[in-house]
């Protein structure tokens, strides 16, 4: 059932993402919603993480925190859950305490027959898409919302893991002891990546953005084997599934985290829209990179926050030049090069907004 909505007032997002020149660039951050916002431990105090996630009233209320503080400086929402709720789906258990910790992790290919044989993803995942749809009436078409998922191999990785990892022996010694039990654990992943997300988008999101925070684990010889088809297989039957029902597709973002060594491979044949940057490449060389194939976004490195006014100044001036073509912002989103972490001032995070409109703006 297709939803009707107020009317979007502001598509700077959408536009950069299709590849448009825009008067100034649109700028959201990763983890916009989270700890570093007084508002959000607020609601913290009385509700655990994933009872937030869960609820749609609550994850509706976090979800616009930053675009109520920030009205008017922020040019997207996303919706507030996490990515390890897929794994919840397929039958695991997932704690945050106060990091994601899995009580079970995957051993051997043998636990695989743990997971759910088939994943509802409307039972199971149902309360993301009520929250999409109950944020777009809430927003009021201030801005679009995002919607999300995490990607095959990183989930891979936590499910085998058990949560965040240093080295990634366990997971690493799957990929290489039982390649082919790995490649198909991935592929059901996959599967279950595009439900949620064609489901996020039937719900309401107006841009979808899947996150390979490990990417860069990865080698990328092993990248090519155990991520890419992967996420070839979810841009491609997203927006097969739409399709097929009559219904246009969002633009698609990839933030593959440390993966700049496949970015002119996922410009030419990964599928998405736009390219997230880590923090780790230069603007220009990220553009010469991708010749003009897709958006990208990104990328200040989340720690220059902790600098003070003049530093981010700085490099939001920097970054702005260096992503710019003929003079202007065009087919760039700003952003960090990860998210936001729970120690910045959110008057920082207001000031990287504000020098992002000057120095952006085409003159
Ligand atoms: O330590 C980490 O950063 C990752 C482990 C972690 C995850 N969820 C988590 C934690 C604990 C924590 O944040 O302390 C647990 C988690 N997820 C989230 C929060 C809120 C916050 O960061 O303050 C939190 C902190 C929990 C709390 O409130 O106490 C929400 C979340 N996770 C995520 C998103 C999507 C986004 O980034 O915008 C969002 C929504 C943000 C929003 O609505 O604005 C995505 C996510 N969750 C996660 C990952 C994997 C990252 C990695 O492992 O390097 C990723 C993807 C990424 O950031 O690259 C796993």
């Amino acid at each position: 059932m297709a939803h009707e909505f107020p009317p979007l007032k502001n598509d700077l997002l959408l536009r950069a993402a299709r590849g448009e020149k825009t008067e100034r660039a649109p700028v959201w951050v990763m983890r916009q919603a989270g700890r570093y916002l007084p508002e959000f431990r607020e609601v913290r105090k009385s509700h655990e993480f994933f009872e937030v996630c869960r609820t749609p009233a609550l994850a509706t209320e976090v979800t616009l925190q930053p675009i109520r503080r920030y009205s008017g400086l922020l040019d997207a929402s996303i919706i507030f859950s996490d990515i390890l709720v897929i794994p919840q789906a397929m039958g695991m258990e997932v704690l945050m305490n106060p990091g994601p910790s899995f009580p079970e992790p995957l051993d051997t290919p043998a636990d695989i027959s743990k997971l759910n044989k088939v994943v509802d993803v409307e039972k199971e995942l149902g309360y993301v898409f009520k929250a999409i749809t109950q944020t777009r009436i809430a927003l009021a078409g201030e801005v679009p919302l995002i919607g999300f998922c995490g990607a095959p191999w990183t989930l891979f990785a936590y499910m085998i893991e058990g949560g965040g990892s240093k080295f990634f022996q366990k997971s690493k010694t799957w990929i290489f002891k039982y390649p082919e039990e790995s490649k198909a654990l991935l592929m059901r992943i996959a599967d279950v990546c595009v439900d949620f997300l064609v489901g996020q988008a039937k719900a309401g999101a107006q841009l979808l953005q899947v996150f390979d925070s490990w990417a860069g684990e990865l080698s990328p010889h092993d990248f090519d084997i155990f991520s890419l088809p992967t996420l070839v297989h979810i841009s491609t039957n997203v927006r097969k599934r739409l399709a097929a029902e009559n219904l246009p597709s969002p633009p698609m973002t990839l933030f593959a985290k440390g993966a700049n060594y496949a970015l002119a491979s996922l410009a030419d044949s990964a599928g998405y829209d736009t390219l997230g940057l880590d923090w780790q490449i230069d603007p220009a060389e990220a553009r010469r990179l991708v010749k003009g194939k897709v958006a990208l976004q990104g990328n200040m490195d989340p720690n220059v926050l902790y600098g003070g006014r003049d530093a981010i100044e700085g490099a939001v001036k920097r970054i702005c030049a260096g992503f710019a073509v003929d003079g202007g912002p065009q087919a760039w989103i700003a952003n960090l090069g990860h998210g936001i972490t729970p120690g910045v001032d959110p008057e920082d995070l207001r000031w990287f907004f504000e020098c992002v409109h000057k120095y952006s703006a085409r003159s």
